[in-house]
C-alpha cells in the first residue's frame, strides 16, 4: 500500500555525514557520490537479504544442520566445461604477494617491496576510521598517477623508485561493515548506513579503474569473508554494472575470492561459477577460515571445540583437507591458487627473531608451493626473499602451476569438519589469547589495523581468533590442561592482570578496548564480528 512516506521525492543520494578531511573533496566528488548512491540503490537491498541469509543459516546450524556440499549445485560442480575468466594484465605472475594497509608510507614501501602484487587492505589491516577510509583512497589515487610522496614526521622521506611495482590488488571491506560517515537515502527518503564494501570499492573503481587500464593493468579486487555463493553473484552483479557504467568491456574487472568462512569452503567451486567472467583465482585465508570454523561450530559441543590458537598450525588435518581442495577446484577450472599469510614476522631489531620467523615462513611457503599454489603473501617486505625462493624453486619460469590438476586429491565433508587434533588448551593460551586481544583492540580504536605483538602479525582475522575462543571455552565450561576452570570471573582477572602489565600512556585507549572485549568475549550473545560493535561504538563519531 502506497504511503506519503512511499512517494518518490527526489533522486536517491549520498549524504555525507563524516566530517571535511584534507584533500577529501578530491575523492567525495558529487559524481563520485552519485554513482555510489547508484550502487546503493541497485545492491542495498540484496546485500541485506545476504546478511539476514547468514543469520538463519547459522540458526539452523546451532539447531543441529550439518554443513556439506550443496545438493542443488551439485550440476555445476559435475559440468567438466566451465573455466573462470583467470588473470588479467599484470596478474600473470603472482608468486609473492605482500599485504598491507593503505596509508601513504605502508603504499610506498609496498610499492618498492619486489613484491609481484600488492594487496592494498582496507579490510583485516585497516581500521576503518573516517581518515583511514578516505585517506586510504587519496594515497592510491596519487599511487596509481604515480604522483604519491610522503615525509615522516622525522624527516624521512618516501617516495616510489622502483623500476617495476606490484599490481595493486584492493580488498574493500565485508558486506558486514556499515560505513556510518556516509548515509544512502533512497528516492522515497528512507534513510540508511551506507555499505563499507559499496563504498571502498565503488570509490576506488569510480576514479581509479579507467586510469588503471590505461596504464596496461585494471580494476582488481580481493573479495573478503564471503559465506556463499549467492554473495558471490552479488559481487559479480556489482562488477557488471560498475563495467558499463564507467564504459569497460565486461570482464576488465577481476577479483580473487579469500575461501575464509566455513561455508564458502563448501561452495568454492560455486563461487567461481557465480564470478566466472570476472574472478581470477582463490585465495586461502586461514585466519579468518580459523575464526569461522569458530564462530560457525561455537556451541555444538566439545567435539568443536579448538585448543589454543598457537596449535591450530596449518598442518592438522581439517586445515590440510581446507587448502587442499582449495587448489583443486582453482586448477580444475583455470583459477590460481594463492596461499595464506604466515603470522610470524621479522624484527629488524633482533637477528635471532629474524631467524625464527623466516624459518616459519620458509616452511609454510614450501609446504604451499609443493601443494600447488601458484603464488603466496607475505606480511613484511624482509619476507620477500624467502617466499619467492621457494615458489621460485617450484615454478621456476613459469608463471604459475595451473597445470597441476591435483586429481590425486578427494576431500569430503566429514574431513573439513572434524575438528579432533592432539591439542590442548593451556592457562598461557587462555592468557595471551586475553592479552592479545585487548592490545590489538586497543591499536585498532586508534586507527592502526595490523600490529606486531609478541613476535606475531596481529590484525582482525587474528583477534577474532582470540576473543572467539574465549567466548566458546567459557560456553562450553572448558578447563585448561593445568587445571584452571574458564570462567567469565577468570577471564575478568586475566583482563585486569593485562590492563595492568601495559604501559599506559596518555590518550590511550585500553579502557574501551577492554570493555569491547568483554563484551565480545564473555557476553551471552556471540557478536558476529567484534569490529561491528567496536566501529559503531568508537570510531562512527561524526
Ligand atoms: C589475516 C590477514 O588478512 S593477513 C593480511 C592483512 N594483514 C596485513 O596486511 C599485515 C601487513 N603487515 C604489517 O602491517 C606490518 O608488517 C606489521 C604491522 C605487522 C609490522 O610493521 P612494523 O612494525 O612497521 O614492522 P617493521 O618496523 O619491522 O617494518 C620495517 C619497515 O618495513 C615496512 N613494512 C613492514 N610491513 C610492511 C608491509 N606489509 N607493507 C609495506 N611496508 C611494510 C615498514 O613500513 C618499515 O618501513 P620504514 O623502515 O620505512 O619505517
Ligand atoms: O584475510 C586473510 C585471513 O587469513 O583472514
Ligand atoms: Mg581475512
Amino acid at each position: 500500500m502506497s504511503t506519503m512516506t512511499d512517494t518518490p521525492t527526489a533522486e536517491a543520494r549520498i549524504e555525507v555525514l563524516g566530517r571535511p578531511l584534507e584533500r577529501g573533496d578530491e575523492i567525495l566528488t558529487p559524481e563520485a557520490l552519485a554513482f555510489l548512491a547508484e550502487l546503493h540503490r541497485r545492491f542495498a537491498g540484496e546485500r541485506h537479504e545476504r546478511l539476514a541469509a547468514r543469520h538463519r543459516r547459522q540458526y539452523e546450524i546451532g539447531n543441529g544442520r550439518d554443513l556439506g556440499f550443496r545438493d542443488d549445485t551439485r550440476a555445476i560442480r559435475e559440468d567438466p566445461d566451465w573455466r573462470v575468466a583467470g588473470a588479467g594484465p599484470g596478474l600473470e605472475d603472482r608468486r609473492v604477494e605482500i599485504t598491507g594497509p593503505t596509508d601513504p608510507k605502508m603504499t610506498i614501501n609496498a610499492l618498492n617491496s619486489g613484491a609481484r602484487v600488492w594487496l592494498a587492505d582496507q579490510e583485516d589491516a585497516t581500521s576503518p576510521t573516517w581518515e583511514n577510509v578516505i585517506g586510504g583512497q587519496l594515497s592510491l589515487y596519487d599511487a596509481i598517477r604515480e604522483r604519491l610522496e610522503y615525509t615522516s614526521p622525522e624527516g624521512k622521506h618516501y617516495r616510489v623508485t622502483a623500476e617495476r611495482t606490484p599490481t595493486i590488488v584492493m580488498r574493500p571491506r565485508g558486506w558486514h561493515l556499515p560505513e556510518l560517515h556516509l548515509r544512502f537515502v533512497d528516492a522515497r527518503g528512507r534513510e540508511t548506513a551506507a555499505s563499507g564494501s559499496l563504498v571502498d570499492f565503488g570509490l576506488y573503481a569510480f576514479h581509479n579503474a579507467r586510469e588503471l587500464v590505461e596504464r596496461g593493468r585494471g580494476p582488481y579486487f580481493y573479495i573478503a569473508k564471503l559465506e556463499s555463493s549467492e554473495e558471490a553473484k552479488l559481487w559479480d552483479d556489482v562488477f557488471a554494472f560498475t563495467e558499463d557504467a564507467l564504459g569497460l568491456d565486461r570482464g576488465t574487472i577481476r577479483a580473487t575470492v579469500l575461501i575464509e568462512t566455513l561455508p564458502a569452503a563448501f561452495e568454492m567451486e560455486e563461487i567461481l561459477y557465480a564470478m566466472r567472467d570476472h574472478v581470477a583465482g582463490l585465495n586461502a585465508g586461514r585466519w579468518d577460515y580459523i575464526f569461522s570454523i569458530i564462530k560457525t561450530l561455537r556451541s555444538r559441543g566439545a567435539d568443536y571445540v579448538l585448543p589454543d590458537r598457537g596449535q591450530v598450525s596449518m598442518t592438522v588435518p581439517f586445515m590440510r583437507a581446507y587448502t587442499e581442495l582449495l587448489v583443486r577446484t582453482c586448477h580444475k577450472r583455470g583459477a590460481y591458487a594463492i596461499g595464506g599469510m604466515s603470522a610470524f614476522i621479522p624484527n629488524r631489531r633482533d637477528p635471532e627473531a629474524t631467524e625464527r620467523a623466516v624459518e616459519r615462513v620458509r616452511s609454510d611457503k614450501h609446504r604451499e608451493a609443493g601443494d600447488g599454489f601458484d603464488g603466496t603473501w607475505v606480511a613484511h617486505p624482509d619476507l620477500i626473499p624467502t617466499a619467492r625462493a621457494e615458489f621460485d624453486a617450484v615454478l621456476g619460469e613459469r608463471p604459475h602451476q595451473l597445470d597441476r590438476l591435483r586429481e590425486d586429491v578427494h576431500v569430503i565433508a566429514a574431513e573439513l569438519l572434524e575438528l579432533r587434533f592432539d591439542g590442548r588448551i593451556t592457562s598461557a593460551g587462555l592468557r595471551d589469547n586475553v592479552s592479545v586481544a585487548i592490545r590489538y583492540i586497543e591499536a585498532w580504536l586508534r586507527g592502526l589495523g595490523a600490529v606486531a605483538i609478541d613476535g606475531l602479525m596481529e590484525d582482525a582475522a587474528t583477534a577474532e581468533i582470540s576473543r572467539s575462543q574465549i567466548w566458546q571455552w567459557i560456553h562450553q565450561d572448558r578447563t585448561t590442561e593445568d587445571g584452571e576452570p574458564i570462567t567469565r570471573e577468570r577471564v575478568a582477572e586475566l583482563v585486569e592482570e593485562t590492563l595492568a602489565s601495559v604501559e599506559r600512556t596518555q590518550g590511550d585507549r585500553f579502557d574501551e578496548a577492554a570493555e569491547i572485549f568483554s563484551e565480545v568475549a564473555t557476553g551471552d550473545a556471540f557478536p558476529d564480528f567484534l569490529t561491528v560493535p567496536a566501529y559503531r561504538r568508537f570510531l562512527a563519531e561524526i
